[in-house]
């Protein structure tokens, strides 16, 4: 069972505002109802029933009231203003029966209950008001006797026709009225509509971004293609040097006002107060920019908007933007680090063992199934980080390591899995490609990296010089099951160790 609970602004006002039709009712009624009791009363003075009928009619100029009060009091407002219509009829039916059914009142008042009733609520409702008016009039004579006059004067004529254009034409301006309001509810609904779909956009395009560059100019093309009269800039800028911009993103502004943007939001540093304006453009646009505030961990992040002027509505959207930019980038930025701290070696930034692995483990899969492809790896070590470790210490193996690791990367292509696979081992897997690919690389690295003279810095800072010496090892799946090929070119590389340890020995080298 569902209990409604008394909300407490009612309870505490009782008195609300009426639902918007008792509103727009409440001045046609009341002069329907004022020109009917001056009908009465010129009626009475000509007959001569006097107050008999003029005390009656009292009760004509108090329902407008008790109508109204009766829709501002209610739960459902626009339920008691659809009642209060039909005891409009059923009251007016009743007074067409006390006038004897004088014809210009019955016809038009009648007609106006019928026509009140069907624009509110259609035929069927225009029915039932029917009923209520014919109810009324014929129930009234029906219980003090049938008498009909429905033909007063000229004048009374003259009276009832011109209350009735008036009234009629006060509806139509109600109807314009309520037209009116609905055309801007409509176009407030659109709107809001586009910045709800704006938003979702947001949400999705974040959540598919590969990077904060892809997910920050999707946004801002998204939001454009939303409100293509206003142009987008996001700025994201380092939050200690704020000079510095770290991302950006610029859609459908000038190349006036994109100019020195980067700089004017820098000097903005530390600000928070809302939505500032930027400048003032010879053609009206001015440029805005709010600030993602404390909603970004590691950056200083804004949003810039050009637009005609800022009213609060465009101030409000402008801050659930800034919201929705601020979360995507905060989680994408997260889970870019995340992944990084996952995927990469601390030391020199390269893949770790676990990532390789896994992409061995997809060329592997690549090689099983059709149409096979083939893959090569070459692995590396390094000769003698040990005694560079002792003899230097750790702080400058660290940074022959680090060393190794850049100069490999030079000698890579894009597409080639570059890994730190152990202390001193590198590996390079070469998807797609046969060992010809792994052997071009490792002579690559024998011609210039072999007996590279490193100078690295020590703890005391005196500078060291470390001979950087490398044996190498490839193999390729055309050579070896593909799961034995990562094997193959460790055993090739310890051959490799050996020999250069036998010509080292011998002293070859
Ligand atoms: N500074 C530093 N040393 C490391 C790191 N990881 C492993 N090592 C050291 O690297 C050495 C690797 O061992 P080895 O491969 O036997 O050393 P090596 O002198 O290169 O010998 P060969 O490879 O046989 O020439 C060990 O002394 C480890 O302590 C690291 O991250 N930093």
């Amino acid at each position: 069972m569902s209990v409604t609970k008394p909300s407490p602004i009612r309870a505490g006002r009782p008195f609300k505002r009426p639902h918007r039709l008792a509103l727009a009712t409440l001045p046609p009624r009341a002069f329907a109802f004022c020109h009917t009791f001056g009908l009465t009363v010129w009626i009475a003075m000509l007959e001569g029933s006097g107050w008999s009928l003029v005390l009656p009619a009292l009760l004509l100029l108090v329902w407008p009231a008790v109508a109204y009060a009766h829709a501002a009091l209610a739960q459902d407002s626009k339920r008691a203003e659809f009642r209060n219509l039909y005891f409009d009829s059923l009251l007016f039916g009743v007074w067409c029966g006390v006038l004897e059914y004088y014809f210009w009142a019955t016809m038009f008042i009648g007609l106006a209950c019928l026509m009140n009733n069907m624009v509110v609520g259609g035929v069927r409702r225009m029915a039932g008001s029917m009923a209520l008016f014919l109810g009324g009039a014929l129930g009234w004579g029906a219980l003090t006797g049938f008498e009909f006059r429905p033909y007063v004067s000229v004048e009374v004529d003259i009276y009832q026709v011109a209350g009735a254009v008036v009234y009629f034409l006060a509806i139509a301006n109600v109807m314009f009225g309520q037209n009116r309001k609905i055309g801007r509810s409509i176009t407030e609904i659109a709107y809001k509509n586009r910045v709800f779909h704006a938003l979702l956009d947001l949400g999705v395009v974040a959540n598919r971004a590969p990077d904060i560059n892809t997910l920050l100019d999707d946004s801002l093309m998204h939001l454009r293609a939303d409100f293509p009269q206003y142009g987008f800039a996001v700025f994201l800028q380092e939050r200690q040097r704020p000079e510095v911009t770290r991302y950006a993103a610029v859609a459908g502004l000038r190349i006036n006002d994109e100019h020195g943007l980067g700089r004017r939001l820098a000097a903005l540093h530390d600000q928070d107060a809302g939505t500032i304006k930027l400048s003032d453009s010879m053609d009206g646009e001015q440029l805005y920019a709010t600030s993602m505030g404390g909603r970004l961990s590691m950056y200083d992040g804004w949003l810039v908007i050009r637009a005609p002027g800022l009213d609060p509505a465009l101030e409000r959207v402008l801050t659930l933007f800034v919201d929705q930019l601020a979360a995507a980038t905060e989680n994408k930025l997260l889970h870019l680090a995340l992944k990084k701290a996952a995927e990469r070696d601390g030391l020199t930034g390269l893949y770790n063992r676990g990532y390789l692995e896994l992409a061995l483990q997809q060329s592997i899969k690549g090689k099983l199934q059709p149409p096979g492809l083939d893959f090569a790896v070459l692995m590396m070590d390094v000769d003698g980080l040990k005694e560079v470790n002792d003899r230097h210490g750790h702080v400058v193996g660290d940074q022959f390591i680090a060393i190794v690791a850049e100069h490999l990367m030079t000698h890579c292509r894009e597409g080639d899995t570059l890994a730190r696979y152990g202390g001193d081992e590198f590996v390079i897997l070469f998807p797609s490609a046969d060992l010809s690919a792994a052997e071009r690389i490792a002579a690559l690295i024998r011609t210039h990296m072999e007996g590279k003279r490193c100078m690295l810095i020590a703890t005391q800072g005196e500078q060291v010089e470390v001979t950087l010496r490398l044996s190498l090892g490839s193999a390729s799946s055309r050579e070896a099951p593909a799961q034995e090929v990562l094997t193959l070119a460790d055993t090739r590389m310890y051959e490799d160790k050996s020999r250069r340890r036998k010509r080292s020995v011998l002293g070859q080298e």
